[in-house]
């Protein structure tokens, strides 16, 4: 069976066009394993809430997220398959193994539930490293790479996590990283420093430099993220933080 890709495009703010997506053509600087020819499909979300965009050859009852190639992703994020193990009582799927190398030394885990039509970021950090997982739902995850020495520096993509093809992804320091829940969506994530608001850097998630093409213009936001200052503000802020930490300043 072929693998199938999701994307939306936004013609303006709170709208959803169905133009084609050609991934090639975004600011990522290495080669792209695939390109995504999208096709019009009715929308299987709350009205409003988003457009999806599919193969056609999607069947009821699967998954429509693709298969990612970690080669087509900012440098250091991992995508982490998940087997699940359905049977008549439900299912059963390991979310987590020292062996797989996640990238992550966890030392806290938070659980985050949210509502339809929340988006959580965008935020950058310079010490940890995240380790997520969707347990239910829906998320769309926006990926910008904001290190000065990155080969992938200034890539953005926009990936589906669904609960139904359940996938772990880790993110390192200085991707910038945002959560969209077209439907109320359960996640857990694990982080490899205790939380500190001081590494709690961001800017608002339409800021065009991100170049991250969200299904919604008008996304429930908290009142941080309402108030996030620019792209330039949170690169500045990040490079500081980088320079202090690396510089040896106290965290
Ligand atoms: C992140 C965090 C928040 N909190 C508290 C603070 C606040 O009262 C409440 C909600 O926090 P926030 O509004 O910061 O939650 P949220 O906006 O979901 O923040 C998260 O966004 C995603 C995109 C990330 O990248 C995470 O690292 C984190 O920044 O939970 C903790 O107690 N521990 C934590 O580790």
């Amino acid at each position: 069976m072929g693998r199938r890709m999701t994307g939306w495009n936004r013609g303006h703010r709170g709208s959803v066009s169905c133009t084609p997506i050609d991934f090639s053509s975004r600011s990522c600087r290495f080669p792209r394993a695939s390109r995504a020819v999208i096709e019009r499909q009715p929308c299987r979300f709350p009205a409003g809430a988003c457009s999806l965009l599919v193969f056609p050859e999607c069947r009821a009852g699967e998954s429509t997220v693709p298969m990612i190639s970690n080669e087509d992703l900012p440098d250091g994020i991992r995508i982490q398959p998940l087997t699940p193990h359905a049977d008549d009582r439900g299912v059963f799927t390991e979310i987590f193994r020292e062996e797989w190398s996640i990238g992550c030394a966890a030392v806290q885990w938070n659980a985050v539930h949210s509502v339809a039509g929340v988006l959580r970021g965008v935020h950058v950090h310079a010490t940890h490293h995240d380790y997520l997982v969707v347990l239910s739902g829906v998320m769309v995850l926006g990926l910008h790479d904001i290190r000065p020495s990155s080969p992938t520096r200034g890539c953005s993509r926009l990936l589906t996590l669904e609960a139904a093809a359940p996938r772990a992804i880790t993110i390192p320091p200085g991707i910038c990283h945002g959560f969209y829940f077209p439907v109320a969506s359960l996640h857990v994530y694990a982080v490899s420093a205790y939380w500190n608001p001081q590494d709690e850097l961001g800017c608002r998630f339409d800021c065009q430099e991100l170049e991250l093409a969200w299904p919604t213009g008008s996304p429930r936001l908290s009142a941080r993220d309402r108030m996030a200052g620019s792209y330039l503000q949170m690169c500045e802020a990040y490079r500081a933080r980088h320079d202090a930490l690396a510089s040896g300043a106290s965290r």
